[in-house]
């Protein structure tokens, strides 16, 4: 013991003294210091986080009750506290159920779901309620009107601290004009400083919940911000599902296992979890039948020991007469002889199967303990080479360059552990096994310096547990299990390590490639647009889905970094970018490659671009409780990668195309420029006439070419193709005199005096088509050339 031990076990008073410093923590105390956990760290920030839980419950609300939802969000001043007022057209909520919604921290109808929602811990609105009641000491102000109902229910309502518990201020009825919703009116200390956050997290809900509308008002707006909605599709209505086996800890198993009212553990897996039928709890059951009872080896039969194991038998049997006797043990043995390898349970069976067939026969009962007998003695036989035994399994799969020496010093370490650290049956589980080996590798190095390494080790262990047989006794039932960690921890190995198929996925709800381009359109004036959705995958037993979006050039600002927008079930992540995940994929990927431009070669790419992530899932994995940040989960991270390089692919075929027509362009205007100088060049230096460049440079360009003739009241177009590929224009041509004798298969329309005639000829490579028509009278000519791009036309007219 040393002194300072000593000092403090003689002083009595330490543990008391101690003891006055221990005290329950109230949830304000708590809070008070947690509360960057939660978001609420600046009155900055906790505006917006205030915003943020109320407009995601809003949502949730709606969507839930299959209504399109219609959000409003109102901030103002009001004396030295900024008032925030949320509306929604939601179901409401009842009566009973408000004070505890917001009078109550971590209450929630979310937190034991399986099922993608904004909301998950049930803290989220009440945190935001606290918030406000600390700063600005007032009460918060509730109305909710239900479906179907005359009237609305309003309460001005504080947390009592302490206790946790909603104290109710004020509680009537009233009248709302909505027909059924929720409104929430806080106070709190805070400022505009987050302005941009706040605007970013409005707009980019927009973006991932086209079907949603939501007006902002702040006092910064002039006029307020509104989204419109743009599909009236609802998001898919998600079913909840139960826990997949891969997916629970240890102390949720424990839970289940008191909970459920199944008794065996079949009955419990299959009652309890999602994709486990009758098969996959058979494997389950016996791979925890495997880790809690062993296995037993089965060894090697005697080839020729027959007359001895005769012997043996007829010995262990006494009393029932030489016939029956003689022939019990003949039948035995060649039962016995029969079989490759056997275990110790096999050989019980055996002997039981005999005893009774040969019993029949002979009229002798050999019952439980001459049975007994002769299990007893013949085991030792059986299990007298297990030497040999196992020096031709570990022969059979130790390297070749492994020499004999070695091989028979594993094989007599091996087999003197399973004589001395195993029961008489020969058990051992596959971590018994593992020891073995390790131990007999150790051994081995010492005796022979012949080295069993990881690999060599791991061949051998599981050469020996594909010869040892699962037993049959029976497992623990749930009641048993459910009062011993071991056991359990046994079953949760047995569940993690089963082949089962992904959980189902009508769980989720992702927002569709099409509807992401649509968010992004509605959002951002741009040139390009794709997106991305992944199929399924899953993280730690939850189903998760990735979804990318990129939306590029047009009205995006071009300087500086590309915008990330990160969303989780349907909600934008505002702040710690940082420290996402997310983040951390987009800089990992090199962007040159998708024709962004990356200094460095990695790191977030600059240009006019907006990049959107979306991961859905039943259990979002968040850095912390304010659901800022995706935690680095390499399922999850991998996933991500692929739906931004998916949707980046498309990006990376327009940029290249984007780009050849821009060299084109330039080449195009500079020969433009340069061809009239070299004819008046030419013409000088040869003294001949200017040669006609017309239709030279649509030549070069290998263009479609387009021109007009007009000749005594004939009009001739001439589309000639000078590219390598078929072409069909659009041809167009506003004429301001009534055409007549057309050619080709030509519409014309008439418009107040103009004439529009269309054509749509197919050109083949290197060829003309001529489309011809008449006038009567002087007339002006006007053309349009759509469907070739404009970089590949030249029109002469
Ligand atoms: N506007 C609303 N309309 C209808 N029900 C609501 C509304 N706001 C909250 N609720 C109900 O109150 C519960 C508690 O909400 P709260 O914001 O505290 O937690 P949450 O959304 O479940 O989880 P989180 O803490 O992750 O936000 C919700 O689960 C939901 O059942």
């Amino acid at each position: 013991m040393t002194s300072f031990q000593s000092t403090l076990g003689e002083d009595e008073g330490i543990a008391e003294e101690l003891a006055k410093g221990q005290r329950e923590i109230s949830i304000a105390e708590f809070f008070e210091k947690n509360k960057h956990m939660l978001g609420f760290d600046s009155g900055a920030r906790g505006l917006v986080t205030a915003v943020k839980e109320a407009v995601d419950n809003a949502l949730d609300a709606t969507e839930e009750a299959g209504i399109q939802p219609d959000i409003y969000v109102e901030i103002s001043e009001a004396g030295n506290y900024y008032r925030l007022v949320i509306e929604d057209n939601g179901p409401g909520i009842t009566k009973e159920q408000v004070p505890k919604v917001f009078g109550k921290l971590l209450y929630g109808s979310r937190f034991h779901a399986r099922e993608q929602s904004r909301g998950q811990q049930g803290i989220g609105i009440s945190a935001a309620v606290l918030y406000s009641q600390l700063t600005s000491g007032k009460p918060a102000k509730i109305t909710s009107r239900t479906q179907g109902s005359q009237d609305a229910e309003y309460f001005e309502l504080v947390i009592d601290t302490d206790k946790n518990e909603p104290e109710i201020r004020t509680a009537k009825t009233t009248s709302w004009d909505r027909p059924h919703g929720t409104r929430i009116e806080v106070e709190m200390e805070a400022n505009m400083r987050a302005r941009q956050q706040l605007h970013d997290y409005i707009q980019h809900t927009a973006v991932v919940n086209p079907h949603a509308r939501i007006e902002l008002r702040e006092p910064g707006l002039d006029a307020p911000m509104k989204f419109e909605r743009a599909t009236d599709q609802l998001p898919r209505q998600t079913k909840e599902i139960r826990p997949h086996p891969h997916g629970v800890e240890l102390g949720t198993l424990l839970k289940m296992l008191n909970a459920t009212d199944s008794y065996s553990v079949s009955g419990f897996l299959q009652e309890e979890f999602t994709r486990v039928g009758a098969k996959t709890s058979e494997k389950i059951v016996n791979s925890f039948r495997d880790r809690h009872f062993g296995r037993e080896m089965t060894w090697k039969t005697p080839v020729e020991g027959q007359h001895e194991l005769v012997a043996v038998v007829e010995d262990a049997v006494s009393n029932k007469g030489q016939g029956p006797t003689a022939k019990f043990a003949e039948e035995l043995t060649d039962k016995i002889l029969g079989k490759d390898r056997i275990a110790h349970e096999e050989l019980v069976t055996l002997v039981s199967n005999v005893a009774a067939s040969v019993g029949e026969e002979t009229g002798t009962s050999f019952g439980d303990t001459v049975q007994a007998n002769v299990v007893e003695a013949v085991w030792p036989l059986l299990t007298d080479s297990r030497e040999a035994d196992i020096y031709a399994i570990i022969d059979e799969v130790a390297s070749t360059q492994k020499d004999d020496a070695g091989k028979s010093s594993m094989a007599r370490s091996l087999s003197t552990q399973f004589a001395e650290s195993t029961d008489e049956k020969d058990r051992a589980s596959k971590v018994d096994i593992e020891e073995f080996v390790r131990w007999a590798a150790e051994r081995t190095k010492e005796r022979e310096d012949e080295t069993y390494g990881e690999t060599a080790q791991e061949n051998i262990v599981e050469a020996i547990w594909s010869r040892m047989r699962t037993v049959s006794d029976d497992v623990p039932t749930v009641r048993v299990i459910s009062d011993d960690r071991d056991i359990a921890r046994d079953l949760l190995e047995a569940m993690r390590e089963a082949d089962i198929l992904a959980p189902p996925t009508d769980c989720l709800s992702p927002i569709t490639p099409e509807l992401v381009e649509a968010g992004l359109k509605k959002e951002f004036d741009a040139d390009f647009y794709a997106a991305a959705t992944r199929d399924a995958e899953v993280h730690g037993g939850d189903p998760f889905i990735v979804e990318a979006g990129i939306a590029y050039g047009g009205e995006i600002k071009a300087e500086g970094k590309i915008d990330l927008l990160r969303f989780a079930n349907r909600v934008p992540l505002v702040y710690q970018q940082g420290a996402c995940a997310i983040t951390q994929v987009v800089k990992g990927i090199g962007w040159r490659n998708y024709g962004l431009d990356q200094p460095g070669g990695s790191g977030m790419p600059n240009g006019p671009a907006v990049l959107m992530v979306h991961v859905a899932s039943t259990n979002v994995p968040f850095t912390s409780e304010s659901k800022d940040a995706l935690a680095d989960v390499p399922a999850i991270r991998d996933e991500v990668e692929l739906a931004i390089r998916e949707a980046s692919r498309e990006l990376k075929s327009y940029l290249k195309k984007r780009r050849s027509l821009q060299k084109r362009r330039q080449k195009q205007d500079v020969i433009g420029r340069i061809l009239p100088q070299m004819a008046t060049k030419l013409a000088e230096v040869t003294g001949n006439d200017q040669p006609n460049i017309d239709g030279a440079l649509a030549r070069i360009m290998n263009n479609v070419s387009v021109e007009r003739v007009v000749e005594d009241g004939t009009v001739t177009l001439s589309v000639k193709n000078y590219s390598s590929t078929n072409e069909s224009p659009d041809i167009t041509e506003i004429v301001s005199a009534e055409p007549g004798g057309l050619n080709g298969e030509a519409q014309v329309v008439d418009l107040d005096g103009e004439w529009f005639i269309k054509w749509n000829p197919t050109v083949s490579s290197g060829e003309t088509v001529t489309l011809t028509y008449t006038v009567e009278q002087d007339a002006s000519f006007d053309i349009n050339v759509d469907g070739v791009e404009t970089e590949k036309l030249t029109v002469n007219v």
